[in-house]
């Protein structure tokens, strides 16, 4: 388990809200929750981005965070991500902000709160570029899009 340090910025998390957590041993994420104050109508269509109370510093290169939906509100509500999936760089500081997208026709209501995504970290690899005229040639060399055939 990796320690990671968190900043609480709104009091309630840790009191009336818990700190982000694994719900299962086996949890690859933890909810997020919406740090509103009163309760917030999502309009079809509306997307709003909800602070969570919290800010971590990954602080190692190799590591980051995504912020994903999570699957019931996702499927069962259509509530999403305006920006599909967040990505939380390990030299963010600010507050982890949830872009909450209504893709359903239906008017949804989030209370303050409410688990509104869940936070999943993923080693990373960083890469720099070398520049060449040609590559080692591979099997698949340029097709793509489909060039394999669909069965
Ligand atoms: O759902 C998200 C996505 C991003 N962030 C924060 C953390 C991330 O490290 C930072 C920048 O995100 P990103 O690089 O995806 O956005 P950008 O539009 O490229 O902004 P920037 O120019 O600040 O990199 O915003 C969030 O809090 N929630
Ligand atoms: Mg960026």
């Amino acid at each position: 388990m990796h320690k990671i340090d968190i900043k609480v910025l709104d009091p309630r998390i840790g009191d009336t809200f818990p700190l982000p957590d694994y719900a299962t041993p086996g949890s690859a994420g933890m909810d997020l929750r919406a740090c509103i104050d009163a309760p917030l109508t999502l309009e079809p269509g509306q997307t709003e981005l909800i602070g969570t109370g919290i800010a971590i510093h990954i602080g190692d290169p190799g590591i980051c965070a995504t912020i994903l939906p999570r699957s019931g509100l996702g499927h069962k509500h259509g509530i999403v991500l305006g920006n599909l999936v967040g990505l939380i760089d390990s030299d963010y500081q600010g507050q982890l902000m949830v872009s909450v997208w209504n893709r359903s026709h239906q008017d949804f209501v989030i209370q303050p709160g409410d688990r509104i995504a869940q936070l999943v970290m993923l080693p990373v690899i960083q890469a720099n570029f070398s520049i060449v005229d040609d590559f080692d040639s591979s099997e698949r060399g340029q097709g793509g899009f489909g060039s394999s055939g669909r069965n």
